[in-house]
């Protein structure tokens, strides 16, 4: 990576950019926010990232701010790939955020990572975003009415990010107040976003956390003996010792600063939860709107053998996310529960990996049989979704060459058919294997004896949510956010991207690869 154009610097509050390809040997969606003087913020946030690394595997970020000015590093790669003990010592500061991100609209990108940088009139911002916007062609006409680069900046001193994605166009018109302050110019825009957000971002000296009036994705407030945390997921604020203090509401916007943290409401409150977060998304230590992730899952796995029984010799899981599943089902059943599998530790999720090949190669060099479980049994095999069927197909083969005398596939969510436009890779119709395919079918398909999958009700009951408080769609097909054009459906959101480097503006950024 080499850079373009110069480094800032000079002006006294101009960002600095740290690009780990320029730092030589010393090598550095979720989203993580903190505020809290006196302590290691980047390194609050480096912990806060590792704890939310299974939410996006594909880059990650920290924007760091000592009251004058930002630094953002960023890369592609794990959070412990892209950061080391170096580079989060040179990230000093009283204020942070972090990301960590599976792309869902724009491609998988250096110039996409975040936090996204930009200068404003008064300083600049950083931001990070969990979630997926739908009107981002409205956005990005609103972009383009604003006073282009060459007016607003001086861009030889601060270089041009070229960002393709949501993320990028929400970080432009935030950063666009020349005459009112950040706080009220968030209270204008948020409300003209359409689908999921939690948003954490920054100026020199305060933090600010929103999340979607629908509250798509999760969002908590944490507080430390000297500051606060925004995160994802409750468990990244017991990794750092943070208490949970609360969510941050659907509609809320939270902004904390020295004079303590405010609370403003710029959309009237709608509560449609991902449910998905319960099956697969969440870790099994979070806690969402009140239940306990985990808890959720082991009630499907009971639900699931009440639904679909099936005499067998033992029941196993197809780890990680498909274990708590599979205690429910043995539990339930009596049948045995057993190890049949053996991850490698060291691999993370396989379907929020960019491309087919990459998914498919995952499933292999991520489980391996245990022949010895296996051979001459009955197996029930318990997973919590099944999206193209790669997981699915791979493990039954393994399972048939390991010498089971049946298998059984159950699965913890029902038939996953609509894409999801929300923060969530579930790419097109066309390749979700439930899209064209019955349960029979899909058994034959993967090789499986017999496939049940829990119902929609049984699924929703055990997060112990309100249907209507839940968002089903990609079971469903209803967006509880109306698409603004039907043919999305049949597109992958990488393909919807909103900008390309030769399509409108540029956006401006500290560094460029
Ligand atoms: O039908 P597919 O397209 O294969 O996708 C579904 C699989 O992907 C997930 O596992 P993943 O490996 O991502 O994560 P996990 O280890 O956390 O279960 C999920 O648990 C299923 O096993
Ligand atoms: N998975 C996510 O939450 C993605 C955030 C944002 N839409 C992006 O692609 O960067």
């Amino acid at each position: 990576m080499s850079s373009q154009g110069s480094r800032p610097g000079g002006d006294g509050r101009l960002t600095a950019a740290l690009d780990p390809h320029d730092q030589g040997p010393q090598d550095a969606c979720g989203v993580f926010g903190v505020w809290a003087p006196g302590e290691d913020v980047s390194k609050l946030t480096y912990f806060g990232l590792y704890a939310l690394q299974h939410r996006g595997q594909e880059s990650a970020g920290i924007a760091v701010s000592n009251g004058r000015q930002i630094l953002v590093y960023k890369d592609m790669g794990l959070v412990s790939q892209v950061f080391d003990e170096t580079t989060l010592a040179s990230l000093k500061g009283h204020l942070a955020v972090g990301h960590a991100r599976y792309s869902t609209t724009g491609a998988s990108t250096w110039q996409n990572a975040q936090p996204t940088f930009r200068p404003t009139a008064d300083g600049s911002i950083a931001l990070g975003h969990n979630g997926n916007l739908i009107n981002t062609h409205e956005l990005r006409e609103m972009v383009d009415a604003l006073p282009g680069p060459d007016d607003e900046l001086d861009l030889h001193t601060r270089p041009v990010e070229v960002s393709t994605n949501d993320t990028g166009l929400v970080t432009a018109l935030l950063a666009h107040h020349p005459d009112t302050s950040l706080e009220q110019r968030a209270l204008e825009v948020l409300p003209l976003l359409r689908g999921a957000f939690c948003f954490v971002w920054m100026n020199e000296n305060t933090l600010y956390a929103a999340r979607d009036p629908q509250g798509i994705r999760p969002l908590v407030l944490g507080r430390l003996d000297r500051g606060w945390v925004v995160a994802s997921e409750d468990a990244a604020l017991a990794t750092i010792g943070a208490s949970v203090v609360r969510e941050v509401e659907p509609g809320e916007m939270i902004v904390i600063d020295e004079n303590g943290l405010r609370s403003h409401r710029f959309a009237e409150p709608d509560r449609k939860g991902c449910v998905f977060e319960y099956v697969y998304l969440a870790r099994p230590d979070a806690t969402i709107s009140g239940r306990s992730v985990h808890e959720s899952r082991v009630e499907m796995g009971r639900q699931l053998a009440r639904e679909f029984p099936v005499e067998a010799d033992l029941v196993i899981p197809v780890p990680e996310s498909g274990t708590p599943a599979a205690a429910g089902y043995a539990e339930e059943s009596g049948i045995p529960f057993g190890q049949g599998f053996v991850k490698n530790a060291y691999v993370g999720r396989t379907f929020i990996q960019p491309s087919q090949t990459l998914r498919q190669l995952g499933i292999r060099l991520k489980l391996n049989a245990l022949d010895h479980m296996i051979r001459g049994k009955r197996i029930v095999v318990v997973d919590d979704s099944i999206v193209r069927g790669n997981t699915q197909r791979a493990q039954v083969r393994m399972l048939r060459e390991a010498g089971a005398a049946e298998v059984h596939v159950r699965i913890s969510s029902p038939p996953v058919k609509w894409p999801c436009f929300y923060g969530i890779d579930f790419a097109t119709r066309a390749e979700l294997i439930a899209n064209g395919l019955s349960p029979e079918e899909i058994a034959a398909s993967i090789g499986a004896d017999s496939l049940g999958y829990i119902s929609l009700e049984g699924m929703v009951d055990s997060t112990k949510q309100a249907a209507s408080q839940l968002c089903q769609a990609c079971f469903t097909g209803e967006y509880p956010v109306e698409l603004p054009d039907e043919s999305l459906l049949g597109k992958h959101l990488l393909e919807t991207s909103i900008a390309s480097p030769t399509h409108g503006k540029a956006l401006p950024v500290l560094n460029n690869p």
